[in-house]
């Protein structure tokens, strides 16, 4: 394992909020300056900067209520923000263009329960211009959908599986996924990610997925985006987040972390008996009565998650520059 200071990588190497490898030449899938979205409760989004480079496969995280499904919703063009602007591939959402390259598969997967599985691809096929017919009946005969079998008397993991086969038959630029696999079993949730990683290999499609499934980012995600409360918390590469921070364990008399913990920007400091485990961004060394080592993605994440005042950490890759916000 590696600290995050062998790895000589830590945000006080970053070039000054300067371009990371994607670097401003890669083509950006969503750009973000100032989004906010405000109901008459609240702000449910606020002020969130950010770029997704394309072809990356993108987890976005966060607590129930953080404004997950209302920055997708912006980007597909079902809401229009309050503050800010965003880009699709540099189109505006409500574009034909931002259109024509984004599939949005909703929480709530919404279909016609009327229609037949088969009407419900034709129509995606009339929508489409781009459909890819027999992509979308291969997904629904993996899973032995009756095409003929109306959309109403289908299970709910059996509905899912048809809204995955209309949002690849598009054969979208930007796929955007708002909590997939929650009602599928283990079985089909493997087959839908490995449907999705070869899609992504065979097309370059970029995937910004909603999920609560920590364990499973892990594995499919190389970009992540974390928000709470409406703001945005964590965003860049996997592993340039990752190796951007440090995990120390050690053991202490007192059961307190010791002293020198507190020399680094500390995300957040637990205690159990005499053990202490802290996960912090490195302002210098980070040697001391502790092993150091570079966390996982889930313990990043839920360290984060339980640290709301902790400072956001935005990426090179994913960073916007200054801007200013409107009105
Ligand atoms: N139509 C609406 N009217 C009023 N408030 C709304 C509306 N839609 C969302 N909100 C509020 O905006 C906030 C963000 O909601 P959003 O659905 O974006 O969160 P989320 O991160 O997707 O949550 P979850 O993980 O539970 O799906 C919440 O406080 C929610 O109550």
């Amino acid at each position: 394992m590696t600290t995050s200071n062998e790895a000589g990588y830590g945000p006080d190497q970053w070039p000054d909020h300067g371009p990371g490898h994607d670097g401003p030449a890669a083509e950006s899938a969503i750009e973000a300056r100032g989004v906010g979205r405000r109901y008459r409760r609240g702000w449910a989004l606020r002020d969130c900067s950010f770029r997704l480079p394309a072809g990356r496969i993108c987890g976005l995280v966060g607590p129930n209520g953080a404004g997950k499904t209302t920055l997708m919703a912006v980007a597909a063009n079902l809401l229009e923000p309050t503050t800010g602007t965003l880009r699709v591939f540099g189109a505006a959402p409500e574009s034909a263009e931002a259109g024509r390259r984004t599939a949005f598969l909703a929480q709530e997967k919404p279909l016609f329960r009327r229609f037949t599985v088969a009407e419900t691809l034709r129509l995606g096929r009339e929508l489409n211009p781009d459909w890819d017919q027999r992509a979308a009946e291969d997904i629904v005969r993996a899973g032995n959908v009756p095409f003929h079998a109306r959309i109403g008397t289908l299970s709910g993991g059996q509905r899912t599986r048809v809204a995955f086969a209309v949002a690849f038959g598009k054969r979208p630029d930007l796929l955007l996924l708002d909590e997939p696999l929650s009602d599928l079993d283990p079985l089909v949730r493997h087959e839908m990610m490995s449907t999705l990683l070869a899609q992504v290999a065979e097309r370059g499609t970029t995937v910004l997925m909603s999920t609560h499934m920590l364990a499973e980012l892990e594995n499919t995600c190389d970009y992540l985006l974390a928000i709470a409360d409406g703001g945005l918390r964590l965003a860049g590469e996997v592993d340039e987040l990752r190796t951007a921070h440090a995990l120390l364990t050690g053991v202490q008399s007192d059961g307190q972390a010791p002293q020198e913990v507190a020399r680094h920007t500390v995300i957040e400091t637990r205690v159990s008996g005499r053990q202490f485990t802290s996960l912090i961004r490195p302002d210098g060394p980070v040697s001391g009565p502790w092993q150091a080592s570079t966390p996982s993605l889930e313990e990043l994440l839920l360290s984060y998650l339980r640290s709301p005042q902790a400072p956001p950490l935005i990426s090179p890759s994913s960073y916007v520059g200054p801007q200013a916000v409107a009105a």
